[in-house]
């Protein structure tokens, strides 16, 4: 039962998918996270795989960047492969000054400028929310984690890397918007019609006021606390 974008037999995907953005970080996650991992997709180079952690199956799959392709796998995932529950682990840009490096947000709303989103009920500001069990057990988790300096709050959801807009991101500042990345509300959305659950859980790695520069090894660290913080939710919750 392939689907356009997976290629994987029925059932080679857990019910719980950990969803980062960049492929290679998929990788990652397998080899140096999960046990006996085992690769049951490649469809245009978006990695997945499926294996234990603690002894609970556990699928790790790449969502690519934006809006319109993590709502791709998504919904393939949830509606053709049984996937309950998708972890967004991502990156994202830290907005509020009290953000450091490598702190962690629980995505506990996502506002967003997607097209995708515009459309999907006409005639209504759609509210793109998290599972609210899984983003509990998250947060919960955190304190398991050492050394994850963890917020929870809403993220800004961007069509657009590189689009300056100074107005937009102050009036979102002002809104108490903490991060901006460009798939926690797509995500959420889409669990929301297949009737399953999702979070995003990003980690800071840059700024939108101020120029800021991390380590390959600060990166891969700050990663690692994200990663173990979804695993226990989703063993928690
Ligand atoms: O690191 P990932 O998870 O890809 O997340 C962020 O990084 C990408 C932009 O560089 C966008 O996908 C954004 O959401
Ligand atoms: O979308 C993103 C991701 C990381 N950093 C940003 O500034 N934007």
């Amino acid at each position: 039962m392939p689907t356009p974008h997976i290629s994987a037999e029925p059932g080679a995907f857990a019910p719980d998918v950990l969803m980062p953005g960049d492929p290679r970080r998929a990788t990652r996650i397998a080899e140096t996270v999960l046990e006996d991992a085992r690769l049951v997709t490649e469809v245009r180079g978006v990695l997945g795989y499926t294996g234990t952690w603690q002894g609970r199956p556990v699928s790790v799959m790449a969502s690519g960047m934006g809006v319109p392709s993590i709502s791709i796998y998504a919904t393939e995932l949830f509606r053709f492969y049984d996937v309950r529950r998708i972890v967004r682990i991502g990156t994202a840009g830290g907005m509020q000054r009290h953000l450091e490096l490598g702190d962690v947000v629980i995505a506990t709303a996502a506002h967003t400028d997607s097209g995708v989103s515009e459309h999907r009920i006409p005639g209504l500001h759609y509210s793109h929310v998290p599972h609210f069990g899984l983003a509990a057990a998250a947060f919960a988790a955190a304190a398991d984690v050492p050394g994850a300096r963890v917020h929870a709050g809403p993220v800004f959801t961007s069509d657009s890397f590189y689009a300056a807009r100074p107005q937009l991101t102050e009036a979102l500042v002002a809104h108490g918007t903490l991060a901006v990345e460009m798939e926690a509300a797509g995500l959420y959305a889409v669990a929301d019609r297949e009737q399953a659950e999702a979070l995003a859980i990003m980690s800071i790695s840059d700024f939108t006021f101020q120029a800021a520069e991390l380590s390959a090894a600060e990166r891969e660290q700050l990663f690692d606390h994200a990663v173990q913080i979804a695993l226990r939710a989703l063993a928690a919750a």
